[in-house]
């Protein structure tokens, strides 16, 4: 029934699902089937192997401190093919705790330097007894796209080399408190503090990704019709 197939690697999905993060799959899903593809997805968890080459998609889920310091230790076994995927291409959309563990490290809410992998440049420290959340609207700066989410979260990120802003923010905080840019993108990958989650009400975004993921994968083919298609948010 479906021309084409996806795999997706769903980094910790048993332990990093803070706010309906994994709802995310679930609009990937609904968004390839119109396109015309099969969408398979596997948890990649603890003592499992990431081989970038299995793998068409990655998403990363957010989590709180407890869990993002059991997944810190177990993720360094896993950094050199993370950062791999991430070098070649690979389409990886990582939200929150998972962003904040694709950079150098997280100071948790306690003070604890949760180390990530550095396969990004940015970094990540605490507010003091602070929290940013509530609702959010961004804009990019190059595609003129608005993003509409709701953030939850105590880190303050910090972007680096080759990394920009997955949006410049008009409503809400975004990664820190200069209160600027929200999210990066590097690559093809994109990370924010959006929850709610980011696919659901930004198709848009999960489109992208999938295009993506299928030029990627089937580099004779073309998608000019699945790129035509209106698959705005429509959930
Ligand atoms: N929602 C999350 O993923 C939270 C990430 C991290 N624990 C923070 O508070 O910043």
């Amino acid at each position: 029934m479906f021309k084409y197939e996806l795999n997706v690697a769903h980094l910790y999905g048993d332990l990093m699902n803070t706010y309906g993060d994994n709802g995310n799959l679930l609009a990937l899903k609904y968004y390839a089937n119109k396109m015309g593809v099969d969408l398979k997805t596997t948890v990649v968890s603890l003592d499992d192997k990431f081989n970038g080459q299995d793998w068409d998609i990655v998403f990363f889920g957010g989590g709180q401190d407890y869990e993002q310091t059991i997944v810190s230790k177990d993720i360094q076994d896993k950094k050199d093919g993370i950062t791999n995927y991430i070098e070649n291409g690979g389409p990886m959309l990582a939200i929150c705790g998972g962003y904040q563990l694709l950079g150098h490290y997280y100071v948790g809410a306690d003070g604890e330097k949760i180390p990530g992998i550095g396969a990004l440049d940015h970094y990540t420290v605490s507010q003091d007894h602070n929290r940013f959340i509530g609702n959010i609207l961004i804009k990019n700066k190059e595609t003129g796209e608005k993003y509409h989410g709701f953030e939850n979260h105590n880190g303050m990120t910090y972007l680096g080399k080759g990394e920009r802003p997955l949006g410049e923010v008009i409503e809400g905080h975004g990664n820190n408190d200069q209160g600027q840019s929200e999210g990066v993108i590097y690559k093809n990958v994109y990370g924010s503090y959006f929850h709610g989650p980011i696919l659901t009400r930004n198709g848009i975004l999960a489109k992208r990704i999938l295009l993506t993921a299928l030029k990627r994968k089937y580099p004779d083919v073309d998608f000019s019709a699945q790129e035509e298609m209106q698959i705005e948010a429509t959930f």
